[in-house]
């Protein structure tokens, strides 16, 4: 019988079948971090239960750590050290592999992953963190869990999960110059809503996807939750097997040839059924970036802010007034118009080294407008030290980037670093909910090279306008 990938992973994890449509699944690795993980190996240990496999599992310390030069475990979020402190001690008892502040291998938990190898295709991974949809662009079925689905999950290595249905959404045609996978996603989720991939596992698909690089792949599954969706991936091809061979984690030898040989059976079969489709006309999409406090408001760059007077559902119109008062804009603003004071790279989005190469070509020879505080954090260390290899820090730097050690940093506000008050800023990041880089920061998500080209112009830029002055 045809089966989409989705169905080949559930199958092959399918511990048993449970009431309904809930299965118990077997989960294969467990990843952490300082926030959310601290509480779950906390918990484990005050229940006096043990983690199955320490070997199958990673910690990284990510959300909480400072990204100032120089940190250690003193962070600007309050009670930050302890969360810090807690976790370590935690991960060193248990015996699992933790990417501790000063491990060269530390970052962000999602770019930390396929990093090492950890994620590979045909895999269950979980972490309690919503953005773990990223990592299904490797082909492994890999979604965010709670705290104590977390704790679940590291004592019994099964977790129980209600069967998503099956959406395909696929991309056709060919991308403009300075669109990126990052407008895609923003696009999708501007043309059908926040809630559009609400219950559903999402595989992308189609030409566009296979022409992306993983990295961009990895950009565009982790807003799938942004999408409401239970989470996004991609079957694997040669450009993934690629990626993987040689990183830390992955099978060498005469095992990589038999898992690249079972990798290469995970796909939807021609015949298979989704229960939605979805097809996305690539050659329509612009630079995209968002207007207001929810990933759906996102419009071309060449857009003006809309009206909530001609929006026909009640409840959306209600939202964008809101959005309107609260990020101090007027329908019929052009977007191109609004001035800037806050440009931010980084984030489990949109942070990796060929993100760092796209807005460090823009930036070259450039200059950080007057009055815009711009900032660079690399999505790992490892992410870092090749930056710097590369010169890209010497770019970022001279053209009035700040250059930051690795982590979470100012992508959401956990009380330390942020945006200041009322800030505008154009952000490579995910959300842009009210104050998620600080108190009443106004926050515009975009690809990095819509920030590189708006920290120059000191407003939201339309890159194809700065390419075309050089
Ligand atoms: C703190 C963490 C649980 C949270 C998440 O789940 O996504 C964070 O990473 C975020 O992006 O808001
Ligand atoms: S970078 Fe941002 S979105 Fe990603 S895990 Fe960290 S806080 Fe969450």
């Amino acid at each position: 019988m045809s089966q989409t990938l989705f169905e080949k992973l559930w199958q092959r994890h399918l511990v048993s079948e449970l009431d309904g449509d809930t299965g118990l699944l077997y989960i294969d690795r467990v990843f952490l971090h300082e926030r959310t993980g601290s509480i779950a190996l906390k918990s484990l240990e005050s229940d006096g239960r043990q983690v199955k496999r320490p070997d199958q599992v990673f910690c990284a310390m990510d959300h909480i750590v400072d990204t100032l030069p120089g940190r250690n475990d003193e962070t600007l979020v309050p009670s930050g050290k302890n969360f810090i402190q807690t976790t370590r001690q935690a991960a060193h008892a248990a015996e699992i592999q933790l990417f501790d502040i000063d491990d060269p291998r530390q970052g962000i938990v999602h770019v930390v992953s396929p990093e090492q190898g950890i994620v590979q295709p045909g895999l269950t991974l979980v972490c309690p963190d919503s953005h773990t949809c990223s990592q299904g662009a490797l082909g492994a079925l890999a979604w965010g869990i709670g705290s104590s689905e977390a704790e679940h999950a590291l004592a019994t290595k099964t977790l129980r999960v209600n069967k998503p249905k099956t959406m395909r959404v696929r991309f056709d045609g060919k991308l403009a110059d300075g669109v990126t996978a990052k407008d895609m996603i923003l696009h999708l989720i501007g043309s059908y809503g926040a809630a559009g991939g609400s219950g559903y596992v999402i595989e992308f698909a189609g030409a566009v996807i296979t022409e992306l690089d993983i990295e961009a792949r990895l950009t565009l599954c982790n807003m799938a939750v942004e999408f409401s969706a239970f989470t996004g991936l991609i079957a694997p091809d040669s450009k993934t097997f690629a990626y993987l061979q040689g990183r830390p984690y992955v099978p060498a030898g005469e095992a990589w040839g038999q898992a690249v040989a079972d990798w290469q059976t995970l796909y939807s079969d021609e015949q298979a059924e989704f229960d939605r489709e979805i097809v996305v006309d690539c050659t329509e999409i612009a630079p995209t970036v968002t207007w207001g406090t929810s990933p759906e408001h996102a419009l071309a760059i060449t857009a003006s802010v809309p009206d909530p007077g001609g929006e026909a559902d009640v409840h959306r119109s209600q939202a964008m007034t809101k959005a309107l008062t609260y990020m101090g804009l007027k329908p019929g603003d052009k977007l191109t118009e609004l001035a800037i004071t806050g440009a931010f790279i980084g984030s489990c989005t949109n942070s990796r080294i060929s993100d760092l190469r796209v807005a460090a070509n823009i930036l070259k020879g450039r200059q950080v407008a007057e009055g815009v505080t711009a900032i660079c954090v690399p999505g790992s260390s490892l992410v870092k030290r090749q930056a710097e290899a590369e010169g890209l820090d010497s770019v970022f730097k001279a053209a009035g980037f700040e250059w930051r050690e690795s982590g979470c940093s100012m992508c959401f506000f956990a009380g330390g670093e942020s945006f200041g008050y009322r800030e505008r800023v154009v952000t490579s990041t995910n959300r842009n909910f009210e104050s998620r880089q600080g108190p009443e920061t106004r926050s515009h998500l975009a690809s990095p090279a819509t920030v590189a080209a708006s920290a120059v112009l000191g407003r939201l830029a339309d890159v194809r306008e700065l390419e075309k002055r050089i």
